[in-house]
């Protein structure tokens, strides 16, 4: 059975979302937004490293090639990490709003198992926006963009400011953040854009 709940149908103001005017080009890398997240950072070596590709409008591609580290049952990945590749996923989206936000809300339908070794295809796109509220959807596919559909969510981000990280981060990765000029500039381009 799939289909989002309630709480995730768009409310009757919602807008069509708008891609910004600086965001990366269709067929553009995205490349990590912190090094340490477990879904696309490259300092993680049992993360995801998906690589997320910027779409037209406001949607997206990624890739997650699943290892030996993401099992749950003997060789298939664990569904918690999928659901991790289909947050992660939906979560890039924001890079072409030009957005921070976090997920509020996250609802996945796992279809079929995903074996260690299969390469996932994942396309996001965003539905609806209402004020912070942020309407999206994902889908994983197995071997390539026309496979067989395994996984798909629903999703609700909610804009956040800089503060929620600073506010609620733990302090010692807060400061290594703030001392990368490369990551402030990175985060700044968000906050100073409508
Ligand atoms: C630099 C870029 C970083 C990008 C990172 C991407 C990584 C991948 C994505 C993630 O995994 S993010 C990490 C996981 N998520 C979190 O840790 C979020 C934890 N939750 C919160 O911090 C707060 O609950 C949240 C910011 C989501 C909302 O709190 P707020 O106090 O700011 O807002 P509020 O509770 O007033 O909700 C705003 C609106 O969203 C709605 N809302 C919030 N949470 C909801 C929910 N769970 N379900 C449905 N609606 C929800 C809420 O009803 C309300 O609707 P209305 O405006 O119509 O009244």
């Amino acid at each position: 059975m799939s289909g989002s709940s309630a709480a995730l149908q768009p409310p009757a103001d919602a807008v069509k979302p708008v891609r910004h005017p600086d965001a990366p080009a269709p067929g553009e890398l995205l490349g990590a937004h912190y090094e340490h997240c477990f879904g696309c950072g490259p300092g993680q070596p049992h993360g995801l490293h998906l690589e997320a590709r910027a779409g037209e409008g406001v949607s997206l591609t990624a890739e997650f090639t699943v290892q030996p580290a993401h099992q749950g049952a003997p060789g298939l990945a664990h569904g918690g990490v999928l659901a991790t590749a289909l947050d992660e996923t939906l979560g890039s989206l924001n890079w072409l709003l030009r957005t921070i936000a976090v997920t509020g809300r996250l609802e996945t339908d796992f279809l079929r198992p995903v074996p260690v070794g299969t390469t996932l295809y994942l396309e996001a796109e965003v539905t609806a926006v209402a004020g912070r509220k942020i309407y999206c959807t994902a889908t994983g596919r197995l071997g390539g963009p026309g496979g067989p559909l395994a996984v798909r969510a629903d999703a609700l981000f909610v804009e956040v400011k800089v503060d929620h990280f600073v506010d609620h981060g733990r302090q010692e990765e807060i400061q290594a953040v703030m001392n990368d000029p490369d990551q402030i500039r990175r985060t700044r381009a968000f906050e100073v854009n409508p």
